[in-house]
C-alpha cells in the first residue's frame, strides 16, 4: 500500500524524504517520480522558499539597530505518496490452509492467526528470521493464500499477486495431505506467470508441509519425482524438518 505524506519545504531549507531502501515516490495521481535503491539515496519533497534579508540589511545612519528583518518566501507545498516495493526477502506462497501461517509462527516471534479454514491471512504478516553472525535479518512474509484465477482477481486476486511481487525469493508451501500435491504447484506458479512473465521464476524452493499426517509421506515422494529441485519436507505444527526424506 502506498502511504500518503504531506510535504512543505520550509524557508530556505528543503525537505529530503528520509525512506527505507526500495521505495517509491508517486505524485497524487500515480506518476513515479523517483525509486529510493541505494543507502544514501535521497529525494528532494519540497523546495524551501528563498530566505529574507536579515536585520544587518536595514541598517542606516538613522537605525543602527533595526529591529526588523524581512519575511522569506514560503517553500513549496505538496502531497506525494511514497510505496515500499520490498516487502520481504521471502514470500511464502500457497494455498489457503496451506499452513504458511503456522510455518511462520515456527521460524518468527510473528504471531499471524492459525485457524483451518480458508482465507485467514487477509494482509501480509512479516516475521524476522535466522540472526546471521553479521546480523544481517531475514525478513520473511506470510503472503494470503492463492486461489485458482487469482490472476482475473478472484479470491484476493490482484492484492495478493502485488505482495509476491515485492518478495526477493519466494517458497512455495505445498499441503502434503491433499492428494496431487503437485497440481498445487502448478497452478501457483501458473498464477504468478499469469500475473508476470517470469515471476514463479524467482529464486525459489518447495516445502512440502503436514508431513505429520499419514497421507502425506506417499504425496510427498510422489511430488518429489515430478519436481526438479528438492522438495523440503516439515511439519510446520509439530516444528519438524523431517531429515530422512530429504533429497539433497
Ligand atoms: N497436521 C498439521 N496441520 C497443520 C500443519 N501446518 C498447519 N496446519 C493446520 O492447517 C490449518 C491452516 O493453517 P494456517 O497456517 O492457518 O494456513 P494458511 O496457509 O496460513 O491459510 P490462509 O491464511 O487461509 O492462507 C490449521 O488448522 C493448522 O493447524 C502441519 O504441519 N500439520
Ligand atoms: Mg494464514
Amino acid at each position: 500500500m502506498a502511504e500518503a505524506i504531506k510535504c512543505r519545504g520550509r524557508i530556505v531549507t528543503h525537505l529530503y524524504i528520509d525512506v527505507p531502501r526500495g521505495t517509491i515516490v508517486r505524485t497524487e495521481d500515480g506518476a513515479e517520480l523517483s525509486t529510493l535503491e541505494e543507502e544514501r539515496d535521497y529525494y528532494i519533497a519540497a523546495r524551501g522558499g528563498a530566505g529574507g534579508k536579515g536585520n544587518a540589511h536595514f541598517v542606516s545612519s538613522a537605525d543602527t539597530t533595526p529591529r526588523f528583518a524581512q519575511e522569506g518566501a514560503l517553500g513549496e507545498d505538496r502531497m506525494l505518496y511514497v510505496e515500499l516495493k520490498i516487502l520481504a526477502h521471502v514470500g511464502l506462497i500457497g494455498f489457503p490452509n496451506a499452513g504458511k501461517s503456522t510455518l511462520l509462527r515456527a521460524i518468527s516471534r510473528a504471531r499471524p492467526k492459525v485457524s483451518p479454514y480458508p482465507f485467514t491471512t487477509l494482509h501480509p504478516h512479516i516475521g524476522m528470521v535466522v540472526q546471521y553472525e553479521d546480523l544481517e535479518q531475514v525478513a520473511v512474509a506470510d503472503i494470503p493464500g492463492l486461489i485458482e484465477g487469482a490472476h482475473k482477481n478472484k479470491g484476493l486476486g490482484f492484492a495478493f499477486l502485488r505482495h509476491i511481487e515485492r518478495c526477493l525469493c519466494l517458497l512455495y508451501v505445498i499441503d502434503l495431505s491433499l492428494d496431487e500435491p503437485w497440481a498445487q504447484l502448478d497452478c501457483l506458479k501458473y498464477e504468478l506467470e499469469q500475473y508476470q512473465d517470469g515471476l514463479s521464476e524467482r529464486p525459489n524452493a518447495v516445502i512440502g508441509n503436514k508431513m505429520d499426517l499419514p497421507e502425506a509421506a506417499a504425496n510427498f515422494k510422489e511430488l518429489q519425482k515430478r519436481v526438479n529441485i528438492p522438495v523440503i519436507p516439515i511439519s510446520a505444527e509439530k516444528k519438524l524438518i523431517l531429515k530422512n526424506f530429504l533429497c539433497i
